[in-house]
């Protein structure tokens, strides 16, 4: 709800939640530690590639001119270990594949081509198709001082491959940083038997994966109980960071303290509620520099909170332009007439068509990891029948938008 009572629709609180964040400082890192994090400034080649004339074939390097040979073999160019001399008229030299064309040289023969004895070459096939055939140009596929990747823009593992050639060995990025503090008296960390009356934490391994994968440096502060002291105090380590993402407690519970623990620690809150489902409750605020979102407990609740909102917050603060991930597939199954909340209903999506599974509670984490998508309802959809088209948002898709 904003601070007139209304709950929020999905499109005011993205806009609102967007508008709040400004771009994270770059920082330098090694390419090793670069993928999927957003390039800060525009990346000029300082090498030319390739740096010299090369050979694309292993074979023979000789003149257009002096074709259909024979030609007498006066050298040997290999990759790193270039031919010193010059190749003349009805000379050739050796060359293999990455190595410089020696000077006069300017056609390569394939080996495949010709017979050798000793050092006489003789055309034995059909011969290189044109002057400069093999031949790949200095620069052909960059040159020193040319602009190869806009800033905004997320590396690739290709991205990172053309970095290199080029020259670099490090890369300025935008990784925003997030702090994932768990609330709630229940929870035992990951690995822990939990007893009676107690839950294991899935929400911070789950949340962390998914903004690191997004492109942020991650720190998961662990597990605070539902005491507005040690809220307080989870929420003061987490104030360096640029998102402050915190799950349990959004609710109206007597123990759901995080607004106040918020109001506590000097955050204003922008909203609370927004009308999606699952994820109702969501938290929206900020805390000095930082950005604060609430998730819900619920395990799929926050999971869908944080596809929805924390995903497009990191791509704005990493200086990327807004993914747009959802595509329109045909229903499988008839759904029926969606209420007065845009719902997330976790689908299956396959060449056939999107299937929404039955069970759509928002505890039940076995129907999430097997859903590779969510269907998107609006608010007051009409039913549904088999075959026509609804927009869904492919979850694979999510981390890897550009
Ligand atoms: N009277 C009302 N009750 C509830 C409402 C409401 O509007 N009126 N909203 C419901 C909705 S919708 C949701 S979603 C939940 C969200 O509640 P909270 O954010 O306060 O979450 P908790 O109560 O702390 O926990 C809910 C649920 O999730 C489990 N949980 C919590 N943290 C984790 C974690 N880190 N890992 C795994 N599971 C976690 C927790 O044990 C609970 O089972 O409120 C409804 N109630
Ligand atoms: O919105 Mo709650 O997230 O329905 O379970």
């Amino acid at each position: 709800m904003d601070r007139a009572g209304r709950m929020l629709s999905y499109e005011d609180a993205l806009a609102r939640l967007l508008s709040a964040c400004g771009q994270a400082l770059p920082t330098e890192v090694p390419l090793a530690e670069a993928a999927g994090l957003t390039l800060a400034e525009d990346l000029t080649a300082t090498l030319t590639q390739p740096p010299f004339a090369a050979s694309a074939m292993d074979g023979y390097a000789v003149r257009w001119a002096d074709m259909p040979g024979p030609w007498r073999v006066v050298g040997e160019s290999a990759a790193g270990r270039g031919f010193a001399g010059r190749v003349g008229t009805g000379e050739a030299a050796r060359i293999f594949t990455g190595a410089p064309v020696p000077e006069g040289a300017d056609t390569v023969i394939v080996q495949e081509d010709v017979r050798r004895e000793g050092d006489t070459l003789a055309l034995t096939g059909e011969g290189p198709p044109h002057e400069g055939a093999h031949i790949r140009a200095a620069g052909k596929d960059f040159r020193a001082g040319q602009r190869l990747i806009a800033a905004g823009t997320r590396l690739s593992p290709q991205h990172l491959g053309l970095a290199a050639a080029a020259g670099h060995g490090n890369v300025a990025v935008r990784r925003p940083r997030v702090a994932i503090i768990a609330t709630g008296d229940e929870l035992v960390p990951p690995g822990e038997a939990p007893r009676a009356g107690q839950i294991v934490s899935s929400n911070g391994v789950m949340l962390g994966a998914l903004l690191r994968a997004a492109g942020a440096e991650v720190r998961d502060l662990g597990i605070f109980p539902d005491d507005l002291d040690a809220i307080g105090k989870g929420l003061a380590a987490a104030k360096d960071a640029d998102l402050v993402v915190t799950v349990g407690g959004a609710s109206v519970g007597d123990h759901d303290l995080v607004q106040k623990a918020l109001t506590d620690a000097g955050a204003a809150i922008d909203f609370w509620k927004v009308a999606i489902k699952p994820g109702k409750p969501l938290i929206a605020g900020s805390m000095g520099g930082a950005r604060v979102l609430g998730l819900p407990g619920n395990p799929v609740s926050a999971f869908v909170c944080a596809a929805l909102f924390a995903l497009p917050m990191i791509a704005r603060m990493a200086g990327r332009a807004d993914a747009q991930p959802a595509v329109t597939a045909r229903l499988l199954d008839p759904l029926p007439a969606n209420g007065n909340r845009r719902d997330h209903l976790r689908a299956r999506l396959s060449a056939e068509g999107v299937r929404a599974f039955t069970a759509q509670d928002s505890s039940m984490l076995g129907v999430l990891a097997d859903a590779n998508a969510l269907i998107i309802r609006p608010v007051d959809a009409p039913a549904a029948e088999v075959g026509s088209e609804v927009a869904v948002l492919v979850l694979d898709r999510i981390l890897l938008a550009p």
